[in-house]
């Protein structure tokens, strides 16, 4: 598995990728505190990964970017736009997109046509010229077409594209779901536990496509994450939730050697042991 790196010193960054900076973010519900002060950037072409224990409040963190959840006080901006306060609708239009933990896709249509769905909010020609098959709306619909090939292409979907994605595999429809946000052009993708449910073949796939997206398209990526291995060979950058709190923000070898992170772990009964993690990224980074 290709490792960490610095990836602002390789990347070929998108021109409108710029920082996301999540500012004291609380949020409540009722007396219970979801989130406390959470503060965290995410530097422009980075994957970085938010991770805890069940209950930690990454759900809830991945719900406020996205504007399903209003904050009860703090702030996130993309760049100097403030995001918070904003509808979901709003969010997607200012470039960013989020791929769901459950999968959100019309199982009796191909992989291109849910593809094709994802990309309806940028398709100009309206109802009636599409229906009446106008030369421009003709030319934009090819346009588009090309463009969503391409991204099945990308994310190994190309050989299935006429396929309805209900009788495709786990692992599978989960790219269709990553692809069809990316087909939104964002510049910021939200992934919400991509590899929940997937076996060790998919979620290296699922890794290595995270990988790619950042590194060939040149955007951000926040990744919601349970599987604390995955997390720690991909992530240029990690901050851990536990009870809404911040309990640490660095490179993954900082916060997988962090006590309180280890203690997070240890004492959720989770059963995922950062030490098992650490000897998994250190294995895969080993020369060949
Ligand atoms: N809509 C809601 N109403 C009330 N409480 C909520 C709501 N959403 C989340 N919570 C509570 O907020 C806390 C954080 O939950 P959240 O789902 O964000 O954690 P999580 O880290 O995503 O957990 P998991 O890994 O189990 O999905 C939990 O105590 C949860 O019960």
């Amino acid at each position: 598995m290709t490792t960490t790196s610095d990836p602002t010193s390789d990347v070929d960054l998108r021109e409108d990728v710029e920082t996301l900076t999540v500012d004291n973010v609380t949020v409540e519900f009722g007396a219970l505190k979801a989130l406390s002060e959470v503060s965290f950037t995410v530097r422009p072409g980075t994957v970085h990964a938010v991770i805890g224990p069940n209950g930690a409040g990454k759900s809830t963190m991945f719900n406020v970017l996205s504007g399903v959840y209003r904050a009860t006080s703090g702030q996130v901006r993309l760049g100097d736009t403030v995001l918070t306060g904003l509808r979901p609708h709003k969010i997607a239009k200012l470039g960013v997109a989020r791929a769901f933990q459950n999968i959100a896709l019309s199982a009796g249509q191909s992989v291109g046509e849910n593809l094709m769905l994802g990309r309806h909010s940028l398709t100009k020609a309206g109802f009636v010229s599409s229906g009446l098959r106008l030369p421009s709306a003709t030319r934009e619909g090819r346009r588009h077409g090309e463009r969503v090939r391409e991204i099945a292409d990308f994310l190994e979907l190309g050989s299935k594209f006429h396929t309805p994605v209900g009788v495709l595999s786990y692992g599978d429809q989960k790219r269709v779901e990553v692809a069809r946000a990316l087909c939104t052009e964002p510049r910021l993708l939200l992934l919400d536990e991509p590899v929940a449910g997937m076996n060790a073949e998919e979620t290296e796939r699922m890794a290595q496509a995270v990988l790619q997206i950042r590194d060939g398209l040149g955007i951000s990526i926040v990744l919601v994450e349970h599987d604390m291995g995955m997390v720690m060979s991909i992530a240029d950058r990690v901050t851990v939730l536990d009870f809404g709190r911040r309990i640490a923000d660095g490179t993954p070898d900082e916060t997988q050697a962090d006590p309180d992170v280890i203690r997070a772990y240890l004492g959720s009964g989770d059963d995922v042991d950062p030490a098992a993690a650490a000897d998994q990224v250190h294995h895969e980074e080993s020369p060949q």
